[in-house]
């Protein structure tokens, strides 16, 4: 089974306060919503986890491919790593075919590769009849499935999505929610979330976090059973989220 662990990781940006400190989290395949408030250390978490900040102690094991970080093997940890940063915009120029091929080049797969699988990825995030359309043309949410269509592509065991969904209407959400739904189980995906509206049905894990620090990694059904006096799940599990994350935030 693959793993995707963090041992005393520790990070602070340049002149702040630590914003995790001695962090222990284990991630497994599924899909994992990561919650927290604004300012929790989300995005920050999963930069660190594609290696876009580095982090000041502690270090990060991707179990099967053997490779951690800070590790001699970095290359080989990044080849599993698939990335969609909160503010994707996609590149000018570039049709959604030659942006998913590029984007899976980016990731680590080679250009023979990236081209092989862009089709599928196009196709996996319901883009197939815009292929040749400009990226830059397309709407809010159709950039958001081109961005997860890249992600896709590489074909890695770890994906990670930071706010994939925010500002998306509910139809786009719920294609959103769709394509999530598909994906491989045995891969690692990890999304950042405020919309715990969304997590009942495309989830198969929560882990929160609250200033830098984990207050709870379960399972949905787990979770929710700190919303209990709530009938509906969408309600219990925000019920539970308000209960667990400090109401001062
Ligand atoms: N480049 C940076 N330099 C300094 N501080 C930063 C930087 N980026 C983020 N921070 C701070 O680190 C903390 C965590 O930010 P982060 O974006 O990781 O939180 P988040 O949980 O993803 O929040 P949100 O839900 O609002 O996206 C915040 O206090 C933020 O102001």
């Amino acid at each position: 089974m693959s793993t995707l662990a963090m041992e005393n990781l520790s990070f602070s940006y340049p002149r702040s306060a630590v914003l995790l400190q001695n962090l222990n989290v284990v991630f497994g395949p599924g899909r994992t919503a990561l919650l927290g408030p604004n300012g929790a250390g989300k995005s920050t978490l999963i930069a660190l986890l594609a290696t876009v900040l580095s982090h000041k102690s502690g270090y990060i094991a991707l179990n099967d491919s053997d490779s951690s970080v800070p590790a001699t093997n970095l290359r080989k940890y990044r080849q599993q790593i698939s990335w969609l940063p909160q503010d994707f915009v996609p590149v000018g120029g570039l049709t959604v075919q030659d942006h998913v091929t590029y984007s899976a080049w980016l990731n680590g797969a080679s250009r023979r590769e990236a081209k092989r699988r862009a089709p599928a990825a196009i196709s996996q995030v319901g883009l197939t009849e815009m292929a040749q359309s400009k990226a830059t043309a397309l709407s809010g949410g159709q950039q958001r499935r081109l961005g997860l269509a890249g992600a896709l592509a590489h074909d890695a065991k770890v994906i990670l999505l930071d706010e994939p969904t925010a500002g998306l209407d509910p139809n786009q959400r719920d294609r959103f929610q769709t394509i999530l739904q598909g994906i491989d189980p045995e891969k690692i995906v990890l999304v950042s979330t405020h919309q715990t509206e969304d997590i009942d049905g495309t989830f198969d894990r929560i882990c929160v976090l609250d200033k830098g620090q984990q207050k709870f990694h379960g399972s949905v059904f787990e979770f929710m059973a700190f919303g209990e006096s709530e009938t509906d799940p969408r309600d219990k599990i925000r019920s539970a989220y308000g209960r667990l994350v400090d109401r001062e935030n």
